[in-house]
């Protein structure tokens, strides 16, 4: 008897930037799975803005590999969703981008995978989460965390009872948008000026996607989506699918009135429990993940984009033993996310049950409460939470 061959998944790829480098990096160079369940990934097409670009973002995938690209170049979005070559299209474009350019795959007949934050409110992920019901297609917020390993062993713990009763959750994310330093993505220029509220003390370009609000920039969307989905993944369940209530702060940006330091206090009625997170793009803060149960505490440990471990304390007194669990993992991740997008096209399956397309609208949702309560609207909203139409 010979085994049946592992099926291949074809993916298109629109908006050739930083993450979408690492992202073909990884579906091609990165360890693959040997499950025989999972489908290899195959780069099929690329679209950029310009077809320059997209030569030069195959090459620089491509670079020292054995098999040279073998699919196709495209200038323009519009062209690469018409290839009826590709299986899913993986969407990296910026924040303000998302709803566009999603339903301009879906209407195309595509499968999408798209970066997160899903949409820049609840609005536009409604319509999203319609268009791609409607025509049957699979739609997915590319939630990368909730695949890898750690995600996997903290699922595992939780459904063990391990905590007792979660009361309590704590998840932050502050890491400082140091634009012209060390965390530099690409930089594009803003379409229009910017009003410069007062200079700030570092180096922060307010053209860049982390600080423009033309661009849906700020740290609840970029980085507090993160502790966000901790939440919702550890308490979600256990709410019964119910929008958590939302008390909430912010502190604009000094530079261009974004939303620099966000904090949040959510209420899961249903599971009798409170969540806390702070994110930021103003300054280095801690990025961990704390679960206190009944029965001891869990720690997810890393930068809680990607964490590697996983710390579990029994006991009433934090005081028990000290369990660790090792979640590291080869390659930069992002084939996890891939693999499970995979599974779903070519298995048939318009949703994943890891990252619900309705819980993506439930937390624009719950952003768009914290953003009503401490005033930040984008320029292209009439109100926040409404795109002009
Ligand atoms: N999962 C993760 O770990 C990460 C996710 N992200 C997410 O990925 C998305 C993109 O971020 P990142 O790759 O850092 O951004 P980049 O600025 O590096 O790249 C974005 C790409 O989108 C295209 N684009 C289309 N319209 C615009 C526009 N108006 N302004 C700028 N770019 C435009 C461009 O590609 P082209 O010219 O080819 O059309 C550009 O290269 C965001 O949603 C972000 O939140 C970002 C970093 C990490
Ligand atoms: O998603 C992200 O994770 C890594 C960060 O550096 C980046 O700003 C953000 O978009």
């Amino acid at each position: 008897m010979t085994d049946s061959p592992r099926k291949l998944c074809r993916w298109g790829i629109i908006g050739l930037g930083g993450i979408s480098t690492k992202f073909a990096t990884s579906i091609i160079r990165d360890n693959q799975s040997t499950d025989p369940e999972t489908p290899k990934h195959a780069i099929v097409a690329v679209g950029s803005s310009s077809l320059e670009k997209a030569q030069s973002f195959v090459d620089k995938i491509y670079k020292g590999r054995p098999e040279p690209f073998s699919g196709s170049l495209y200038g323009s979005y519009e062209d690469l969703v018409a290839d009826p070559n590709i299986d899913i299209i993986y969407i990296g474009t910026p924040h303000q981008r998302h709803h566009d350019d999603t339903l301009l795959c879906l209407r195309a007949g595509k499968h999408v995978l798209v970066e997160k934050p899903f949409a820049v409110n609840a609005q536009e992920a409604q319509e999203m989460a319609a268009v791609a019901e409607g025509r049957g297609l699979f739609l997915m917020e590319a939630l990368w965390t909730r695949y890898l390993p750690a995600a996997v062993k903290v699922r595992e713990l939780l459904d063990k009872g391990i905590l007792g009763d979660i009361r309590h959750v704590v998840a932050d994310l502050c890491r400082p948008a140091n634009t012209t330093g060390e965390n530099k993505s690409e930089k594009h220029l803003a379409r229009k000026s910017l009003p410069i509220i007062s200079p700030v003390p570092f180096n922060a370009d307010p053209a860049h996607r982390f600080l423009n609000p033309d661009l849906a920039g700020g740290a609840l969307l970029d980085l507090g989506i993160y502790p966000l989905q901790w939440l919702q993944f550890i308490l979600g369940p256990l709410n019964g699918d119910k929008d958590p209530q939302v008390s909430a702060h912010i502190e604009k940006h000094p530079l261009t009135g974004v939303d620099g330091v966000t904090s949040a206090v959510l209420h899961y009625t249903e599971a009798k429990a409170l969540a806390t997170f702070t994110t930021s793009i103003e300054y280095f803060g801690s990025d961990h993940v704390t679960l206190y149960g009944t029965q001891g505490v869990l720690r997810i440990l890393g930068p809680n984009w990607a964490p590697t471990s996983v710390v579990f304390t029994s006991g009433t007194n934090n005081d028990g033993k000290e369990e660790v669990f090792d979640c590291s993992y080869e390659g930069n991740g992002m084939r996890f996310e891939a693999d499970e997008a995979a599974r779903c096209v070519l298995g048939g399956r318009l949703e994943s049950l890891s990252a619900r397309v309705q819980e993506s609208v439930l937390m624009a949702r719950v952003m768009d409460g914290i953003r009503r309560q401490g005033g930040v609207k984008y320029p292209f909203e009439v109100e926040i939470g409404k795109t002009v139409p």
